[in-house]
Formats: C-alpha cells, structure tokens, sequence
C-alpha cells in the first residue's frame, strides 16, 4: 500500500467547524458553519475524505482552491481558504461553508491538530533535521527509544512506520494534515513515541505546525536544495525555525560545522551541543564529545567513546561504517537519552540497531570471487566524499562508483560530484539518477566535466544508462577484492524519468546483477578503458570521451 490515505485515526474526529472558527479566527464568507462537524482535514483534494475539512492553499503549481469543487465532490464539507482562493470557489461558498484566513498553509497543520485533539502531545516526539544523516539518525533514534517503549513509529524518507506495520513515504516529511492524521493513527494503535525526519522544506511550508516536539536534533548543514531555499542562510534560516519555542522544548545540535554552532548560539530553546569530530576544538566548550573514535576495518560498524557533561566517558558504538555514522549515533543517543531514554540503554540500543534501506546498506557480502556492494543514499557532494571515504578503508581492490545526480534540481553540484567520484573511486560509471523534466544525457554531460576535469582521459570512466544497465556494468567490472557502490538514490522505490515514476530499486538491481552472474561474464582482469564499445573521441588528442558500452553493443 502507497496511499497515506489509509494513514488515518480509525476513530473519526468530532470537531464543531464554528470553534475552528473561534480558535483560529476564521471570517465566514460561505453557509453558516454553526451546525458543520468536521472530521478530519486535507490539503489535498484527491486525498479528502467525506466529512473532511479542505484546506485550500496557495502553491507553486496551482492554487488549492482550484480542486475545492473535487475536494466538495469527495465529500469535503467546508473550505478554508485566502482572499485569492475565494476568488477561485466561484458558487461553491453558496454550498459549503467556507473560511478565510491570510495564511491557510500555516494554519493547515494546527487545524488538523486541533481536530484530531493533538496527538502529538500525548506522544514522546523527536524531530530531526539537517542535510544528511537525517534518516539514519532517525532510525538510530527509534532503535532507542523501541528499547523503552512498547511500540513507537518512525517517520522519514524510506517510510512511515507504525510498530510493524509501513508504507512508502511520499517526501521526508508528509503534508501537514497526513502528518497529525498519522500521529493520531499512532496513538490509536498503541505508540508511545516517534522519531521523524524534518526536511527543511517541511519547516519552510509548515508541514510541522501542530506539533511541539519534545526534544529536535541538528545534524549538519551542507550544500543542497539551494533551487527552493535561495542561499545557504535560507537554507539556514529555514532548518532554525525547528529550534523555537512553538516548534520544540528542547534541542540537540551537532557543532561540528559553523551552521550547527551558529544554531546552538542562536537558539530560543534550550540546546545541547555534540562535538563528533575527535580533536575538534569545539569540543572543548561542547556539552557532549565524541574524544576516540575507531572506525573499525570489517566496514561494519564503528566504536567511539562520549563523554557526557558530568565529565563522565562512555564506551559506545555504530552499526554503520564510517566516522558520519559515529556522528549520526552519538546524536542519537543524546536525543534519545534527552527524550527518557536511560544513557546505558540508549548506548546500547543504537549500537545494535538494524540496516537501514538505503543507508550503506551492503547489498551484496564480499566472498570469494565476488565484490562487496553497497547502495548509499549519498546525493551531495559532502555526503558523497563521506561515503566514499568510508568504503575506501575495506576495500582491498578497486572502488567502483555507479552515479548521477537529480534532474530539476541544484545543477552546480552536478560536476561537482563528478569531480569527487573521479577523485576517490577508482572506476566511475556515470548514468541517470531521477531525470524528473531534464534531459538525462545533459545531466550526465554535466556531471563527466567534472569528472574530465580530475582525468583529462576519462580512463576508466562509463556512461551507461539506463541506470540498471549501470548498476549491471558496474557489477561486471568488479571482482574480489573491489567494491561497488551505487549511490544518489538509496532506498527509493521509483525513478522519476519525464514525469511518470517507474519502479526501480538500486538494491533490486544490484542483487539482480549479481545473480545474473555478470560479474563472471566480464574478464577477471577486463579493465573499464579496455572495454570494446567506445565511442569516437572528440579531443584532437583522443582523450576526454567517457566509453559507452550500451553503444557499442558489448552488453
Ligand atoms: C516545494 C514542495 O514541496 N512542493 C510540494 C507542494 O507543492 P505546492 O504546495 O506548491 O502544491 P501545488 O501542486 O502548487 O498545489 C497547491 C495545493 O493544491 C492542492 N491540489 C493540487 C492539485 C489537485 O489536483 N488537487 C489539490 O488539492 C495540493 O495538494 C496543494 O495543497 O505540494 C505538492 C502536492 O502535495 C507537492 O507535489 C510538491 O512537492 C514537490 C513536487 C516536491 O518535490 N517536494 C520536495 C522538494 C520536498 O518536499 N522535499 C522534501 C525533502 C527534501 C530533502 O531533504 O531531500 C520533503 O520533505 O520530502
Ligand atoms: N552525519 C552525516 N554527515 C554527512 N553525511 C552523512 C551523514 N550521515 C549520513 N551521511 C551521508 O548522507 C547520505 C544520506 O544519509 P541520510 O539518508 O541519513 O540523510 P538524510 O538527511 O535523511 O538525507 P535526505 O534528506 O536526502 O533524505 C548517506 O547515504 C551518507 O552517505
């Protein structure tokens, strides 16, 4: 199921539309509200269900009031809407009662919230936020707070979880509305806590309105989403707004970089700061520190030790490999231990805590004659020198990389990672990520600049599409010894070419490729440039043209 419409309370609500319209001071401009009972809120209107509330907000594509008639025709029994909206309801203020407000987006969430009775404050909640580690710090959280808690859910990119119970996640963090209907459906069904992902774009369109989280985390900020937050300061200015008082009672900021030290100084609620990197100098004045660390070489996992702000040292660990991942877990456990956890059991829970979909999430084990392979979600430069970095240590032969980079959005990052791939992997294939509206071979010729820039040769260096014909290639190029990892999309369950989402999964495909058995069709020693299939070079000096196997029909 991939509907968040089953994601509602089993028990409707039971609210009066005229004291939304007392608590909010909505002004009537439609049918009188006194006798509407409103059951449950949407903002959209394919999403309603009868005896709902449509709140109809401005957008970037079109103007919700636009689909109040769909939403009236699916049972909607009244519209909250603005002064542009109401321009838009033609008759239909004639029919239903409807409402006007300056700011319907803001108020959607604290509406939804207000008629399902708040859910959120009858659950421990933990918000996470920041550029990467979002979703694993997440999940690590959850890890924890399952050791005191009969049943929690965990919200984010890969899913949204209710004890056992999941379906696909639309976006990090669900419309407003879905997200207190999914908060009630976790009360009902007996969670105690939650720990979710909250994307900066959330925070930017109210997404979390309605919800005052116990305790929100920081993990960093880096380049990204500068299409939608303009420059890095809005990015910023739009991660802080979790950090105040209407939104959380307290908060956990990494201080590693100067975003996160920044929001520590800056906060309006009470923050301890982590310092993960050992020999950091914040860490001298920071709350809790990471001061050993030792990313063991099985690429497994990580110890580290904390020390707390008694002074006191703790022996913990990760279950993921590389130094990021100490960050994401000593985040973790202070969130968790912040949020009621008992320290040594928030220690311990993370430490052992399960694979995470798409978060160096090792596909295939290394064996005799065959690669180790990874799928990491790794889709900014920052994280892409992070989880290279991380695979480089296991891996005794080469490093093969499978990438691209997401269509309609931060273009300037594109040669960026090629220029990283070409830096620390040791064989780059380059293909599709999720073209969306673009034109895939651009994106790709975008990203082999960077690339050409590191080898001038393009030695070693693929285009291949499509993707899964990428992940193939990248399989059939390694042997023991040698590592592939296929990065950028992660746990994703589509990929989004021209408009229409196909379903694709890299870890699929990677399984798939290795069970084909391709990495024993290509030659043991067949080294990438020996490949047959190259197309004509465009330098006078034959260099600078990434070979395309899926051309010369060597596949
Ligand atoms: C910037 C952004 O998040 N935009 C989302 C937003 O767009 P919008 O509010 O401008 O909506 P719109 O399409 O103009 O429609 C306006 C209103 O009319 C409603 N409507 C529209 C059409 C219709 O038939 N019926 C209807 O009721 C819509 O539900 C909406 O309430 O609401 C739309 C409908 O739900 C989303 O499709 C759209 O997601 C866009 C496509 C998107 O890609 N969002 C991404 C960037 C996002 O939110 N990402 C973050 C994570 C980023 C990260 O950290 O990696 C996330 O939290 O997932
Ligand atoms: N603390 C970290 N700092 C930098 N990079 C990280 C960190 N944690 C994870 N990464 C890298 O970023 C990638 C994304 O990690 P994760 O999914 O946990 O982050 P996210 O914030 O949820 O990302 P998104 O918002 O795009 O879903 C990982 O695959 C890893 O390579």
């Amino acid at each position: 199921m991939t509907s968040t419409a089953r994601m509602r309370p089993a028990r409707p609500a039971d609210c009066r539309l005229s004291d939304l319209v007392d608590v909010f001071s909505l002004v009537s401009v439609g049918v009188d509200p006194a006798s509407t009972v409103v059951q449950g809120v949407s903002v959209a209107s394919d999403d309603v269900l009868p005896g709902e509330l449509f709140v109809a907000v401005p957008g970037a594509r079109t103007h919700g009031a636009a689909h109040a008639r769909a939403a009236v025709e699916a049972g909607a029994v009244a519209v909250v809407t603005d002064a542009a909206g109401r321009d838009v309801l033609g008759d239909l203020a004639g029919r239903v009662p409807v409402l006007l407000t300056d700011e319907p987006r803001a108020v959607a969430g604290l509406l939804a919230a207000h008629v399902l009775d708040h859910p959120a404050r009858r659950l421990r909640t933990v918000g996470v936020t920041g550029t990467n580690g979002k979703t694993t710090t997440t999940y690590f959280v959850d890890a924890a707070l399952r050791a005191a808690h009969a049943t929690t859910a965990v919200l984010g990119t890969v899913e949204l979880r209710i004890g056992a119970d999941a379906i696909e996640s639309p976006r990090t963090t669900v419309e407003a509305p879905v997200l207190q209907n999914v908060l009630a459906l976790a009360l009902e069904r007996g969670a105690t806590a939650v720990a979710m992902e909250v994307s900066s774009h959330a925070l930017a369109l109210h997404r979390v309105a309605g919800t005052v989280f116990d305790v929100v985390g920081f993990t960093n900020l880096q380049r990204d989403h500068l299409d939608f937050h303009g420059d890095m300061e809005g990015y910023f200015r739009d991660k802080a707004r979790l950090f105040a008082p209407g939104q959380a009672r307290r908060g956990v900021v990494v201080v590693d970089d100067e975003w996160g030290r920044r929001l520590a100084a800056q906060a309006q609620i009470p923050v301890e700061s982590v310092a993960t990197h050992v020999d950091d100098p914040a860490a001298a004045d920071a709350d809790w520190a990471v001061v050993t660390a030792d990313v063991g070489l099985d690429g497994v996992g990580s110890s580290f030790t904390l020390r707390g702000p008694d002074g006191r040292e703790h022996v913990a660990s990760s279950p993921l490999p590389g130094l990021v991942n100490v960050s994401n877990a000593a985040l973790a456990i202070v969130l968790a231990h912040a949020a009621g956890v008992a320290l040594d059991v928030a220690i311990a829970a993370v430490g052992t805590a399960h694979a995470i979909p798409g978060r160096m999430e090792r596909v295939i084990e290394r064996a005799p004659g065959r690669p180790l392979g990874i799928v990491d979600y790794a889709h900014t430069p920052d994280a892409l020198v992070l989880a290279l970095g991380a695979v480089r240590p296991i891996t005794p032969g080469r490093l093969v990389i499978v990438l691209g980079s997401d269509g309609d959005r931060d273009r300037g990052k594109r040669p960026i990672m090629g220029q990283i791939a070409a830096r620390l992997a040791d064989v780059v294939v380059v293909t599709d990520e999720n073209p969306r509206s673009e034109e895939p071979s651009s994106i790709r010729a975008a990203i082999l600049d960077g690339v050409r820039e590191v080898r001038p040769g393009l030695t070693d260096v693929h285009e291949v599409e499509p993707r899964a014909q990428a992940v193939r290639h990248g399989v059939a190029l390694a042997g023991e010894g040698d590592t592939v990892i296929v990065t950028g999309k992660g746990h994703e369950p589509t990929q989004e070419i021209a408009g229409v989402f196909h379903r694709y999964n890299d870890r699929d495909v990677l399984l798939a490729a290795q069970a084909e058995g391709l990495a024993d069709a290509a030659p043991a020693d067949a080294a990438p440039d020996r490949l047959p299939g190259r197309l004509p070079d465009p330098t006078p000096d034959g260099a600078g043209r990434a070979s395309r196997p899926g051309d010369g029909g060597d596949e």
